[in-house]
């Protein structure tokens, strides 16, 4: 158990949103008739109207939004009235007798019976019959309370009473068999738990007792008389050597009670078997991240630069606690029996009762001094009652008429608590704690992303150192193969020129021997042409010969045939002349 504790540190910076004292209308910190406090109007309306603005008045914020606005009284005192059933002794000797007290729940008023005939009437904010359920008390009682603190305001659900008139039962009860007996502090509680993000939110306890003016720690009870510190300048009242533990679910939360109501004090008296011997005070811390500008904070880049947003991006949350306070039960020790250290706790539990009383009566009757200092219980009490919560108290009474003046008393303890008008206020704070976080992650992310970005540019640059000394490899390769392939290339280049000039020479002698040949053939075909033409010529002339031949065999047939003629006319001329002869 001591383990899972941790000692908080209640340093706050409360930010904005104190509800200006006269902001909104005089009018507002005046309990109006409709409210409570208008029991015996002769005596309570003189005191109501001097209620001060300055220190009581409260106006609605405008972002409280579980205080109504339409409330006219949102930061009064709020008391309801519980009637115990009648207990087994109650039904034995109170047989013969009425009740003293009669309820008009209906009316919101009580009638407090004086004797036979007469009675006087009180109106409070609420009346619980003796049939009333755990369940009705909590909703009219601790619901609002409730819905306040997780809005971001303190709260205070406290039960007042004679002893064994049912505050242990109201506030305290586990229900562990029957969850319908369940009381206010395990219904407060399963309220919160629904209402928070396990993700963002938190909630935190404080179990704690003041048992004759030494304040114990009811989870942790070695630690006792631990110190109340007080802000000098926010009077805020904080328990730095309590133990603080952060409520992990419902059932966690239920054994912590349950730890708590085994270390109480307790004792059988006459009128309670089971008396609570202390105070029991139960802190739970509730804080909630306000998510309606969360979207608002980033690192914004602006020129490559990474900026802070401006102030309104800050994250912001709402830290808040709830007071349930379980008042040892005032008694007279002539009834209750106490005797020796019974009747020394007595002594104390009624004194700080008295004291608690006391200032009570101070801020119902707008006095200067609130005597807070007499006792332990009322400087813990210092913000519930006059001070920045929202407060309802349940008063307990018993039907017993042999107890008439114990629940008169009661009764106008509720009456005056219902005068007393706080000025309730938002307790908001930059979430440094959050923005650190979310700053630390950021500069945990760029870290990593930094050391990434360097990995992989320096990987980039070996790769890059390789590849540049493989270019420079190939490149020498390169420029040694070209030198060669240039060298071999300059070679082949003389050897080509001297082959060129080479074949050139050829190329011209070839040429002259072309020259030669083309004018040899030019010769050719010219003597081919004449030839050709001799050819042709010889045909002709062949021909012509031939026509010659033919002309001169003609002739010479003709010839013949004249040489014939001739030689037969010679012939004949010889015949002749023989003849002749
Ligand atoms: N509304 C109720 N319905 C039923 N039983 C009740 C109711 N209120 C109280 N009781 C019973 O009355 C007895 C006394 O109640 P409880 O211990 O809560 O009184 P108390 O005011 O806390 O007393 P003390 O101041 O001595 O501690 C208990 O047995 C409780 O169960």
């Amino acid at each position: 158990m001591a383990s899972s504790t941790t000692v908080r540190s209640s340093q706050r910076t409360d930010r904005h949103h104190m509800i200006p004292p006269h902001s909104t209308s005089t009018s507002r910190s005046t309990i109006c008739s409709g409210g409570g406090g208008g029991g015996q109007q002769h005596s309570n309306s003189s005191v109501r109207s001097k209620v001060p603005v300055s220190r009581r008045s409260v106006t609605p914020n405008s972002r409280a939004h579980t205080l109504d606005d339409h409330d006219p009284e949102p930061g009064r005192v709020r008391v309801a009235v519980r009637l115990r059933p009648r207990n087994a002794e109650d039904l034995l000797s109170d047989a013969d007798f009425a009740d003293c007290v009669e309820l008009q729940p209906e009316l919101k008023r009580l009638k407090l019976r004086k004797n036979n005939w007469s009675s006087e009437s009180y109106r409070f904010d609420e009346l619980f019959t003796e049939s009333a359920s755990q369940k009705r008390v909590y909703e009219v009682v601790a619901k609002p309370v409730v819905e306040s603190v997780l809005n971001g305001y303190n709260g205070t659900v406290m039960a007042y009473g004679q002893t064994g008139t049912g505050k242990t039962y109201t506030l305290g009860r586990l229900g562990k068999d029957d969850v319908s007996e369940r009381g206010i502090m395990v219904r407060a509680f399963e309220d919160i738990m629904i209402n928070i993000s396990s993700a963002s939110d938190s909630v935190e306890v404080s179990y704690l007792q003041l048992y004759m003016e030494s304040i114990q720690d009811l989870l942790v009870p070695e630690k006792i008389n631990i110190p109340i510190v007080e802000d000098p300048k926010t009077g805020e009242v904080s328990l730095p050597g309590a133990s603080v533990v952060k409520i992990q679910d419902f059932d966690h939360f239920l054994q912590l009670l349950q730890i708590g109501e085994a270390n109480r004090h307790a004792a059988n008296t006459k009128l309670n078997t089971e008396s609570s011997r202390s105070h029991a005070i139960l802190m739970v811390y509730v804080r909630r991240s306000v998510h309606e500008k969360e979207d608002d904070f980033h690192v914004q880049e602006k020129d490559n630069i990474s900026v802070l947003p401006s102030d309104h991006g800050i994250p912001t949350v709402r830290k808040s606690k709830l007071l349930i306070v379980d008042l040892a039960g005032s008694e007279r020790i002539d009834k209750s029996g106490s005797e020796g250290h019974l009747a020394e706790e007595a002594k104390f539990i009624n004194l700080s009762l008295t004291s608690l009383g006391k200032c009570i009566n101070a801020l119902a009757e707008n006095s200067p001094h609130i005597p807070t200092r007499d006792s332990k219980l009322t400087r813990l009490l210092r913000d519930s009652f006059g001070g920045s919560a929202r407060t309802s108290l349940v008063i307990t009474i018993g039907p017993s008429s042999r107890h008439h003046a114990e629940t008169t008393s009661t009764i106008m303890f509720g009456q005056r608590a219902m005068k007393v008008v706080n000025m309730v206020k938002l307790k908001e704070e930059f979430d440094y704690e959050s923005l650190c976080r979310k700053l630390e992650d950021q500069i945990d992310h760029l870290t990593i992303e930094l050391d990434r970005q360097q990995k992989l540019r320096e990987n980039d640059k070996n790769k890059m150192e390789r590849k540049l000394k493989e270019c420079q490899t190939s490149f020498a390769e390169t420029e040694k193969s070209l030198s060669d392939r240039s060298e071999f290339l300059e070679k082949e280049n003389t050897r080509l020129e001297m082959d060129m000039k080479d074949m050139l020479k050829r190329l011209n002698s070839q040429k002259d021997y072309n020259d030669l040949i083309c004018n040899k053939v030019a010769s050719l075909e010219m003597s081919l042409n004449h030839s050709k033409f001799l050819e042709k010529e010889n045909t002709r002339l062949q021909l012509e010969l031939k026509d010659v031949l033919e002309e001169l065999k003609c002739q010479k047939d003709h010839n013949d045939l004249i040489r014939d003629e001739v030689a037969c006319l010679e012939m004949s001329l010889k015949h002749g002349k023989v003849f002749a002869t």
